[in-house]
This record gives structure tokens, C-alpha cells and sequence, in this order.
């Protein structure tokens, strides 16, 4: 099985509405990445450093015409757009493998380890996730994934939680949470793909009973006491009703994958739900928590 790959560079205030085209235009998923973070694929000498900032992967089925794809591209940014791009051919195998060369165990927070499987914790007996890269997004390589797990690892009163990981890509916030103590984890994606990715690593954790996953639309719950949320700005400005719903007063809400730029507006779509909002930043990106108002 191989896949067609579009990578995008650009700046970070394009990322919302390239993510958003790709989408329109069937990409199975649509992740970003700062490309400081990743020495995949180097940036050409001569890129001009502001299209540096983001790189932004966006898959496509295997079958799909790269010159439709392109021209469709086109028609639907702006002309004045910065970005440059490259498309590519990519089997499952090789996706792992240059992943592999590059990652390794990292530790966020006091006591939570992500470790490939490949390696051995570092520590045997702190809170240990066995995490290859795949297809789904959530490595903790990246800012917007280290900003919740370091808000997880820092709560003490996980027990018997239930927690809802909404945009759960591999699953790592969930699978953080069901280790740290929570016992009913939900963890939903648009893209099916997230939700395999999820089940699977969460087996590898030995986590299995303790996590759900659902596709948004199949996903109804009465109330949980935590929820987390790695989207983009924008759906997560759509979805703070929704998340408000979800949550009793005084529940945290973590939100993440918010440029530094974009933070004032999500907090004031939140404020009207949420109190005491506070923004941490780390490396352009934003971490938002704040508590479900009475
Ligand atoms: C940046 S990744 C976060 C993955 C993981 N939770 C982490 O923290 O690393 C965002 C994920 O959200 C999903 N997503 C994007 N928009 C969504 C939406 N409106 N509803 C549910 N999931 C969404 C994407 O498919 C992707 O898997």
C-alpha cells in the first residue's frame, strides 16, 4: 500500500486555511509540523526562511492524480499564498523507517516517557508509553503534543477519570491519561485512520479496556471530567459549544495546536463557557486551559 504525499511549506498564518483546502480537496489526513523539528526533509538552501516555519503533510488515497491534485490546489488559495511544495510517493514501510533513525525516548514533565519500542525506557518505573511512529499524528515531537502531555503528567488526581482526548491522532493523550490513572478514555477523530492507530497503541500499552474511540458523529457521551483537544484554531473556535456540553462546572479543558498569534481569539470564544483561561507558550505554539464556568 502507498500513499500520495503533498508537503506544504509555508508561514505560520497560512497554516489554518492551506490545512483547511487540503482537507476540501479528500486529503485522508492533514497533519503540520514545525520544520526546525524535522530533519526529514531538509528545506532547499535557496527557500526564502519564512516559508520555514511550517511544513504541512497532507495524505492522499494512493490513486489520486497528482496534476488534478495540483491545479485543484491552485484554484482554491489565494493567490497570494506563500508556500512551496513537493509531492511524493510514500509506502507505509518507508514512512516508519525514516521516523525510526530520528526518534527516541523523551520525557515531559516529572514522569511521563514516551519510548519507542525499539528502545528501553530510561526509567523502568516511570509512566512509560511505548509510541512508534505511523501514520497518525502524536509523537510528542511535536510543541502542541509536549504542551498536553506536560499538562497531564502534571495532574495528581487522574483516578477513575474520564477523560476525552477529541482529535486523538496515535492516541498519545489518551493513552497518557488511562496510564496516569483515568479509566474511561474517549478518544475521537475525523479521520479513521487516527481512531486504528489508536486502538493499536493502546493495546501495545496494555490500555485497551480503558479506551474508546468513535468517529465525532457516533460520539455522544453524558459528561466527562477532563477534556483534551490538539486541533487547529479554527475548529477548535466551531467546537467550544460543543466541548462546553461535554464538560461539568469546574472540568478543565486543555486545548492545544494554537499559533501563539491565534491565542486571543480562542480565548475569547472560550471565555463565554470557560473561566480563569490561561496560555502557555512553547516554540510559537499555545496551550489554553480553563475551567467549565458554574
Ligand atoms: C495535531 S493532531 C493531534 C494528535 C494528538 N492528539 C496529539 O496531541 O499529538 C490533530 C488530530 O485532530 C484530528 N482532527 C482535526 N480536526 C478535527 C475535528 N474537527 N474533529 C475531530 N478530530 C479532528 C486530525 O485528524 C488529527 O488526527
Amino acid at each position: 500500500m502507498s500513499w500520495l504525499q503533498l508537503v506544504v511549506n509555508t508561514d505560520a498564518e497560512h497554516v489554518d486555511e492551506i490545512s483547511d483546502s487540503l482537507t476540501e480537496l479528500g486529503a485522508l489526513s492533514v497533519t503540520w509540523q514545525d520544520a526546525a523539528d524535522q530533519p526529514v526533509y531538509e528545506p532547499p538552501l535557496n527557500t526564502t526562511p519564512i516559508w520555514q516555519n511550517t511544513r504541512i503533510l497532507a495524505l492522499f488515497e494512493e490513486d489520486t492524480d497528482p496534476e488534478s491534485l495540483l491545479l485543484h490546489f491552485h484554484a482554491v488559495l489565494s493567490a497570494d499564498v506563500p508556500l512551496s511544495y513537493e509531492l511524493q510517493r510514500l509506502a507505509d514501510q518507508e514512512w516508519t523507517r525514516v521516523w525510526m533513525s530520528d526518534f527516541h525516548p523523551m520525557r515531559f514533565g516529572e514522569r511521563l516517557w514516551i519510548c519507542p519500542s525499539w528502545t528501553s525506557p530510561p526509567e523502568p518505573d516511570a509512566v512509560n508509553i511505548l509510541l512508534d511512529p505511523g501514520l497518525a499524528f502524536g509523537t510528542g515531537t511535536h510543541p502542541t503534543t509536549a504542551l498536553c502531555l506536560e499538562w497531564l503528567d502534571a495532574q495528581t488526581n487522574f483516578a477513575g477519570k474520564r477523560v476525552i482526548d477529541y482529535g486523538c491522532g496515535s492516541g498519545i493523550l489518551a493513552i497518557a491519561a488511562a496510564k496516569l490513572g483515568s479509566t474511561e478514555n474517549w478518544a475521537v477523530d475525523i479521520d479513521p485512520q487516527a481512531l486504528l492507530a489508536t486502538r493499536d497503541n493502546a493495546e501495545k500499552n496494555g490500555v485497551s479496556a480503558m479506551i474508546y474511540t468513535a468517529l465525532p458523529e457516533a460520539f455522544t457521551l453524558p459528561q466527562a471530567d477532563v477534556l483534551l483537544a490538539n486541533i487547529l484554531a479554527n475548529p477548535l473556535i466551531s467546537l467550544a459549544k460543543t466541548f462546553a456540553e461535554y464538560l461539568p462546572a469546574g472540568a478543565p479543558i486543555v486545548l492545544s495546536g494554537i499559533l501563539q498569534t491565534q491565542a486571543d481569539m480562542v480565548v475569547t470564544a472560550y471565555a463565554t463557557y470557560f473561566e480563569q483561561l490561561s496560555v502557555t507558550e512553547k516554540e510559537g505554539w499555545v496551550r489554553v486551559v480553563g475551567y467549565k464556568r458554574g
